[in-house]
């Protein structure tokens, strides 16, 4: 296993986890979907989870935004900030413009409206979609609503952004041009002293090396950490260079050997 930049529990961590496990159910019936895994990721960094169906990364994801609790060990959000969470279903409010629905957090968070109109085209035009201000999400396309829906993310300021197979449901042409704002946006985030944190999730080795400072994988259920790699390649990265190839290549030889010692 090649070494991380940072030891698990360490307090600069912009999340850390400590031995996490998890388990669904009682009993008999009970699925152990995480065994103590233990990952810590620094500010600003862009970590991307995979592993074989079932793993448990949706799980790990889950429980690092509060939306479910640990069987065992602990969770640390630096700062005790909200993560942000991006799903593959944009989820947009259907019924508001793609404005009123950036504006949905800035509301939340009870800027004056004078601010949110102010903020929501700026978040607007960072994910190119300017123009699109009073449309609703059904006059877009997949790509474009799952821009509205990482504006809507970015509207909630949080330096934590948690995603779970973000992209999944787009075309390739599609996610690589999100692959390119997300890496722009992120990068522009870290040179100008406001950090991004990213946990990325997706079951997708190349799109794992396209974007990611570092690669965890985890085993097949119950979920371990049993490989990670930096990824030492120059940015902005692209998809088909031979670099992010050779990545890929080593991530899905050992994804392979996992899966052939569990048969799925
Ligand atoms: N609420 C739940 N109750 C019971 N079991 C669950 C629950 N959520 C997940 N599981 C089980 O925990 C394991 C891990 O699921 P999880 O969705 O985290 O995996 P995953 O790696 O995200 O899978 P995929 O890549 O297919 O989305 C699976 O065996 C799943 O069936």
């Amino acid at each position: 296993m090649s070494t991380t930049t940072t030891t698990p529990g360490s307090a600069s961590a912009a999340v850390a986890l400590s031995a996490v496990t998890k388990v669904y159910g009682r009993g008999a019936d009970a699925v152990v979907a995480l065994d103590r895994v233990s990952l810590d990721v620094a500010p600003g960094e862009f970590v991307c989870l995979v592993g074989a169906s079932g793993c448990g990364k949706s799980t790990l994801l889950n429980l690092v935004a509060g939306l479910d609790t640990v069987s065992g060990g602990g969770i640390q959000v630096g700062d005790d900030a909200r993560p942000g969470l991006m799903f593959q279903e944009p989820a947009l409010f259907p019924w508001l413009t793609v404005g009123a629905n950036v504006e949905v957090p800035l509301k939340l968070r009870g800027l004056p409206a004078a601010d949110r109109k102010a903020r929501v085209a700026e978040l607007l035009d960072t994910v190119h979609l300017g123009d699109f201000a009073r449309r609703r999400p059904h006059e877009l396309s997949g790509g474009m609503r799952q821009r509205v829906a990482l504006a809507r993310t970015l509207a909630l300021d949080t330096p934590v952004l948690l995603m779970d197979e973000p992209f999944g449901a787009l075309d390739a042409m599609t996610r690589d041009s999100l692959h390119d704002e997300l890496e722009r946006l992120w990068t522009g985030r870290n040179a100008a002293g406001t950090p991004l944190t990213v946990l990325f999730v997706t079951h997708n080795v190349r799109e794992a090396a396209r974007l990611a400072d570092r690669i965890v994988l985890l085993s097949s259920r119950p979920g371990r950490v049993i490989y990670e790699t930096r990824v030492d390649v120059s940015r902005p990265r692209r998809i088909d260079s031979p670099e992010v190839a050779a990545v890929a290549a080593d991530v899905t030889d050992r994804l392979r050997a996992e899966v052939g010692r569990h048969g799925h």
